[in-house]
């Protein structure tokens, strides 16, 4: 199995419209797209384009803020309570191969694939079996092939 490309830093928020307002005032970032719920997920989200160079497109920050109590998020941000950096989401050609191969190497995946922000299936390894990093893992978008 060969991992691909760093997709997304995911960044926890108890407040997009603040972290909105830094990453694009302070930091220089640009926002991609109008921020959108992900109920089915618990959190609402907000992609944003860290500046690139020549040309090609920085790492995108995935902006988290919990949809409601029982977001997934709801704990780390009662922990953490000014937010961070909640997870890191490399992509992969196929997602059940991906799923099989942590699985095989003894590693927690948290639940079955589900489709994620970018619309491709996405799954989860618990931190504590990678190293302290929450890791998601997301099906490359077809049209990225
Ligand atoms: C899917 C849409 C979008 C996308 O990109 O497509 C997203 O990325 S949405 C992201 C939000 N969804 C998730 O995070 C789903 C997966 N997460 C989980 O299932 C939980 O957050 C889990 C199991 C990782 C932790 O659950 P919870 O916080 O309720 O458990 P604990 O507080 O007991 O934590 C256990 C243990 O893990 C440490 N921990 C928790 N969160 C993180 C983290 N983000 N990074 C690193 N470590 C984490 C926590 O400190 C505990 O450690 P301990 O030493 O036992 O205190
Ligand atoms: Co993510």
């Amino acid at each position: 199995m060969k991992l691909g490309r760093l997709n997304h830093i995911g960044v926890a928020t108890p407040s997009l419209e603040k972290s909105i307002a830094y990453y694009r005032d302070v930091m220089g970032a640009t926002i991609a797209h109008e921020p959108f719920d992900l109920p089915a997920q618990g959190v609402k989200v907000c992609f944003v384009d860290t500046p690139g160079e020549n040309g090609t497109a920085g790492t995108q920050i995935e902006l988290i803020e919990p949809f409601d109590a029982s977001s997934p998020i709801t704990a780390f941000i009662a922990k953490n309570p000014a937010g961070g950096q909640h997870h890191m989401c490399y992509e992969v050609a196929d997602i059940h191969e991906a799923k099989a191969w942590f699985e095989g190497l003894g590693k927690r995946v948290l639940g079955e694939p589900r489709i994620g922000a970018h619309g491709t299936p996405i799954f989860f390894v618990h931190p504590k079996d990678m190293n302290g990093v929450l890791t998601e893992i997301m099906e490359t978008p077809k049209e990225a092939h």
